[in-house]
């Protein structure tokens, strides 16, 4: 089944709206970050998980990562912030660029590079107390704020992730009693609210209802305005209306990168149409 096939017989299948894309193709992005040769390994003397990966991530765009499971999207995802470095065996080589500067020498600041590169993960994971004290820690573990400011900078997190209206009654009852999708906005907030200028995010939506996937949809779409954006989907719907720029790996490596309307339309190769049309997976 060709692409064009996929799309008319789906037609919930949407691209992003034409207007954007006018927009974004005359607003000519710059890189953020730059992959270059990048291999990964989880052990010394194994296989590599990540194979020679070369890839932009273009400044206030949304980058979706797709491919079969154990592809390595995940992998790719977590050199990104080098998460991977609290486990002792895994390493990487090439080199991983956030404004020119490569992430991946042993002279980083890992706690820097973490509130420049935030993270939002698979399955909601507030920390064990308040929803007010979920988004005020990771700015006291930075220091320099004082308590007005941190006030501050909370609710403005908290509004951006669309969840003040619904918290801003209860902001000192625990976190785990919001829903889901809350939980998951709230994640959000906690990452925002240290000023990221890259947000990761693996998988944000698999373990959230239709409403709550579109709600964090909604977000994605409005949080590229501020931020740069890379998220790993196996939602092949959810790529195509939330990205500009899809990569697609495959045994890890990326087999294609380029506009998420080329990817999903005319992609250079079958083994990318073959995924997108849902011939495997
Ligand atoms: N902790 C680990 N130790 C050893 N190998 C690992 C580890 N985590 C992942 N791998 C291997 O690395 C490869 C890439 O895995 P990764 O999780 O990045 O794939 P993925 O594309 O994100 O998969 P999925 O879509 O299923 O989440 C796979 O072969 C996997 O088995």
């Amino acid at each position: 089944m060709t692409m064009n096939v996929a799309i008319e017989k789906n037609p919930t299948i949407q691209p992003i709206e034409s207007a954007s894309v006018t927009e974004l193709s005359s607003a000519s992005p710059m890189p953020r970050m730059e992959v270059n040769g990048l291999n990964f390994f989880y052990n010394k003397g194994a296989e590599p998980a990540l194979k020679n990966i070369n890839m932009p991530i273009y400044n206030n765009r949304v980058t979706a990562l797709i491919g079969p499971s154990g592809c390595g999207k995940s992998t790719l995802l977590r050199t990104m912030n080098r998460i991977y470095d609290l486990y002792g065996t895994q390493h990487a080589e090439g080199e991983v660029l956030l404004d020119g500067e490569d992430i991946l020498k042993s002279n980083v600041d890992l706690n820097a590079l973490r509130s420049k590169v935030g993270m939002v993960f698979q399955k909601p994971t507030p920390f064990p107390m308040s929803i007010y004290d979920n988004i005020t820690f990771g700015l006291k573990m930075q220091g320099g704020m004082s308590a007005p400011q941190m006030a501050v900078r909370a609710k403005k997190a908290l509004k951006r992730a669309h969840l003040w209206k619904e918290v801003k009654d209860k902001l000192d009852a625990d976190a785990s009693s919001l829903s889901g999708g809350q939980q998951q906005r709230l994640c959000i907030a906690r990452t925002i609210a240290l000023k990221p200028e890259v947000i990761l995010m693996d998988e944000p939506t698999s373990a959230l209802d239709p409403l709550a996937t579109a709600a964090i949809e909604e977000l994605i779409t409005e949080l590229r305005e501020k931020y740069t954006i890379v998220i790993v989907t196996h939602n092949m719907q959810q790529a195509m209306r939330i990205s500009d720029y899809t990569g697609f790996m495959y045994l890890g490596e990326l087999m294609e990168f380029g506009p998420t309307e080329k990817i999903f339309h005319n992609a250079d190769h079958q083994k990318t149409r073959d995924y997108i049309a849902g011939n495997f997976g």
